[in-house]
C-alpha cells in the first residue's frame, strides 16, 4: 500500500453549489502517485468543477482535500506550483506562435532565456510541433493545439497534471495520440487526472476510475473492478462438430443456445475463481470445446447500471486500430 506521501490527490467530502444548485454532493477521492485517474460523467456532472477546486481555480463549499501533499484551502500556491492543468480553459494564445506560447510559458517559471529556449524546443519536437513553431497558434487544428496547450504545461515540470476532456472533439487519429502522450506522462512518473466522458477513453487509460453522477461518485475500481460489478458477463463456448455441440446443450441445461453458430453462452463474471470452476465442470461432463472465449461487460454496461440510463454523450467509434 502506499503511504501517505504517495497519495498525489485526496480528497474528503468535497462540496460545491452554484446558488441553490448543489453540483458536488460530497467527492471522496484517493489517487495514488503515478497513476492515472478518470473521472468520468456525462455532460454537467460536475467534472471541471472537481479540476478546478483541485487546481484552486474555484473554492470549495465544503469538505477538505491535498494536492501533492499540500492543502488546497491553506496552501494553494504550493499546489499551483506542483501541478499542470489543461483543458476546457487552455493557455493558448492563438495571436502568437506555438513557440512563443512555449517562452511565454518559461517566462513565466522564471526560467534563465536560454534554458527557457532549450526547454521549449524540445517539447515542440516532442509534440510533433517544430514544424508548426513559427505559425501562428490560431492556425492549428484542434489535436495541434491540445498538444500545445500539454507541451506549455510541462514547461513547469508539473509532477500531477490534470486534464480536462483532453480528446473531446479531435478526430480518432489525434485521440489515438493523445492516448499515447498521456501514457509516456505516467511512464515518466506523472499522476494524470482526467475527466472524460468517453467509456472507451477511461477503460484505455485509466488505472482507477470514478463514475460522477449526480454530484456523487457513483462507483469507483478499476476498470475491471467496474465492470465485474454489472452483469452481462458471459463465457462463449462455439463448437464445429454438430453432435459435439448437441451433446454440450445438453450437458449444459443452464446455457443459451445459438444453434446457428454452434454456440453455447454461459453467463459468469469471468473471474479467474469462476472460470476455473466452469472448466472443472466443463471437463467433468466431457464437453470440449473448439473456442472458448469471455466476454466482460464494457463500460458503458457499467454506465447504464450505475445511473440508470446510457450516457448521455455521442459514443466515440469503436476502431481497431490501437
Ligand atoms: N460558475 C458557475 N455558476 C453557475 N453554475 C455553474 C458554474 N459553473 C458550473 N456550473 C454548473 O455546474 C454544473 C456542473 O458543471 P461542470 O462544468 O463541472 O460539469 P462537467 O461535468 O464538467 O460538464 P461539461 O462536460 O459540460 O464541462 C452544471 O450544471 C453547470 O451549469
Amino acid at each position: 500500500m502506499p503511504t501517505s506521501h504517495q497519495i498525489a490527490v485526496s480528497a474528503t467530502g468535497l462540496r460545491k453549489s452554484y446558488g441553490d444548485k448543489t453540483v458536488l454532493d460530497g467527492i471522496d477521492l484517493r489517487i495514488p502517485a503515478g497513476s492515472v485517474f478518470a473521472l468520468l460523467g456525462p455532460n454537467g456532472a460536475g467534472k471541471t468543477t472537481v479540476v478546478k477546486i483541485l487546481s484552486t481555480l474555484v473554492s470549495a463549499g465544503g469538505g477538505q482535500a491535498h494536492v501533492a501533499g499540500h492543502d488546497i484551502a491553506a496552501d494553494p500556491q504550493a499546489v499551483r506550483s506542483a501541478i499542470g492543468v489543461t483543458g476546457q480553459f487552455s493557455a493558448v494564445d492563438g495571436l502568437i506562435t506555438g513557440e512563443e506560447n512555449m517562452l511565454l510559458m518559461a517566462d513565466l517559471h522564471h526560467l534563465p532565456k536560454p534554458e527557457g529556449r532549450r526547454i521549449a524546443a524540445d517539447l515542440l519536437e516532442r509534440f510533433d510541433l517544430s514544424e508548426a513553431a513559427k505559425k501562428p497558434a490560431s492556425t492549428y487544428s484542434g489535436g495541434m493545439k491540445r498538444r500545445l496547450d500539454i507541451a506549455m504545461t510541462l514547461v513547469g515540470n508539473p509532477r500531477i497534471i490534470f486534464l480536462d476532456e483532453p480528446t473531446t472533439g479531435l478526430d480518432p487519429r489525434s485521440r489515438h495520440t493523445m492516448w499515447q502522450i498521456i501514457r509516456e506522462l505516467v511512464a515518466d512518473g506523472v499522476t494524470v487526472f482526467l475527466t472524460t466522458q468517453y467509456l472507451e477513453e477511461a477503460d484505455e487509460l485509466a488505472d482507477r476510475v470514478a463514475v460522477l453522477n449526480d454530484g456523487k461518485i457513483a462507483a469507483e475500481g478499476t476498470p475491471e473492478e467496474l465492470k465485474r460489478r454489472v452483469p452481462g458477463g458471459h463465457v462463449r463456448l462455439r463448437f464445429t462438430d454438430p453432435a459435439a455441440y448437441h451433446r454440450a446443450a445438453t450437458a449444459l441445461n443452464e446455457a443459451t443456445r445459438d444453434d446457428e453458430a454452434l454456440a453455447l453462452q454461459i453467463p459468469s463474471a469471468g473471474s479467474q475463481r469462476e472460470l476455473r470452476s466452469l472448466l472443472d465442470w466443463l471437463d467433468s461432463a466431457g464437453v470440449e470445446a473448439d473456442e472458448l472465449t469471455v466476454h466482460t461487460p464494457d463500460l458503458d454496461d457499467v454506465f447504464f447500471a450505475l445511473t440508470g440510463g446510457p450516457a448521455t454523450v455521442p459514443h466515440q467509434p469503436k476502431e481497431n486500430v490501437r
